[in-house]
């Protein structure tokens, strides 16, 4: 990440890019982790656990991790980072004085987690889950479990929100970054940005902040990582043995995998790069093109024009 207090240039798109990559690295660690688990699909909706119930609390499984570990992190002060952008919608005040960070970015109302949440809800986790769910599913199977919600949950709750509240938060920081990449290429050519904000133009931004051969490079070294990481994973040995919750043995699937010199880190390398190229990187440009049409508000038509004219 960055540290604000102290950074020569926090502004230098190569500085901020190789946050982005450092990302990646965070981002497919932590789906490998979660593709250990089973989907356990009543982390995810509204009663799943009837135990929250006794807490007052009415949400998701989920939610609740979120809103305990953000609430937490809140009072630490982790929110007043301005690249960080949380879940919860109400939290509580730090329990430190602010730090006087530098005004990088221009004042905005961003914050597009609904989204992140609801596509890592819907299309990230069965998917990165499949495999794992599967081989739960054998396990079941093999004990005289039939039914559904037995076939895809290993009851490893506590993991897997755990998991799953590191990898949003981390696709959080890594979409919202999109501010610091356009606030970086407005202030580098201010005059080329501010027609398509006055008069907003979403298409025309959007096509000055793409840059196809930066999206290309980063898809293939997607690929390699995810591949590269899952790999090592299971070259460590213990994940081999990890014992689904029930109590299972390796099943016929784990010992397939193992006979064929596959690891239980099952990450398909596909999922990962279609992650990025379906979710990731169209949500990170919407938000440099949101970033841009707020980034003229609150300046005089004179501080416009000098704008205009500076390069
Ligand atoms: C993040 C940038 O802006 C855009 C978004 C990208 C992404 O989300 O990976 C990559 C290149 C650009 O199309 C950038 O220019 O680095």
């Amino acid at each position: 990440m960055q540290n604000f207090m102290n950074s020569q240039d926090p502004l230098s798109l190569d500085r901020i890019r190789s946050v982005l990559v450092r990302l990646e690295d965070t981002i497919i660690f932590s789906l490998i982790e979660r593709s250990q688990f089973a989907h356990n699909p009543r982390c995810y909706v509204k009663g799943g656990i009837s135990a929250l119930k006794d807490q007052g609390f009415d949400g998701s499984w989920l939610q609740w991790f979120l809103k305990e570990t953000e609430t937490f992190q809140a009072k630490a002060r982790r929110f007043t980072s301005p690249d960080e952008t949380p879940f919860t919608a109400e939290l509580p005040e730090p329990i430190l004085p602010s730090l006087n960070y530098p005004k990088i970015l221009h004042p905005n109302t961003i914050n597009v987690n609904p989204s992140i949440m609801f596509f890592y809800v819907h299309n990230f986790v069965p998917r990165i889950t499949h495999a794992a769910t599967l081989s739960v599913a054998a396990a079941n199977r093999a004990r005289g479990i039939m039914g559904e919600g037995e076939f895809d949950d290993d009851g490893n709750y506590g993991s897997a929100a755990t998991i799953d509240v590191e990898i949003l938060q981390a696709i959080s920081k890594r979409v919202h970054y999109g501010k610091f990449v356009s606030e970086s290429k407005f202030q580098a050519h201010p005059s080329d940005f501010i027609p398509h904000i006055l008069k907003p133009n979403r298409k025309a931004l959007e096509a000055l902040i793409t840059k196809p051969e930066v999206e290309r490079a980063l898809l293939a070294r997607l690929r390699k990582k995810a591949a590269l990481y899952a790999r090592e994973l299971d070259m460590r040995g213990d994940p081999l043995e990890t014992e689904v919750q029930t109590n299972g043995q390796l099943d016929s699937a784990d010992k397939a995998q193992k006979a064929a010199g596959k690891g239980v880190f099952r990450v398909d390398v596909d999922t990962v790069e279609q992650l990025y190229e379906n979710y990731i990187i169209p949500l990170t440009k919407e938000v440099e093109v949101d970033y841009l049409l707020q980034r003229l508000k609150g300046l005089s038509e004179e501080e416009i024009t000098a704008l205009q004219s500076s390069r």
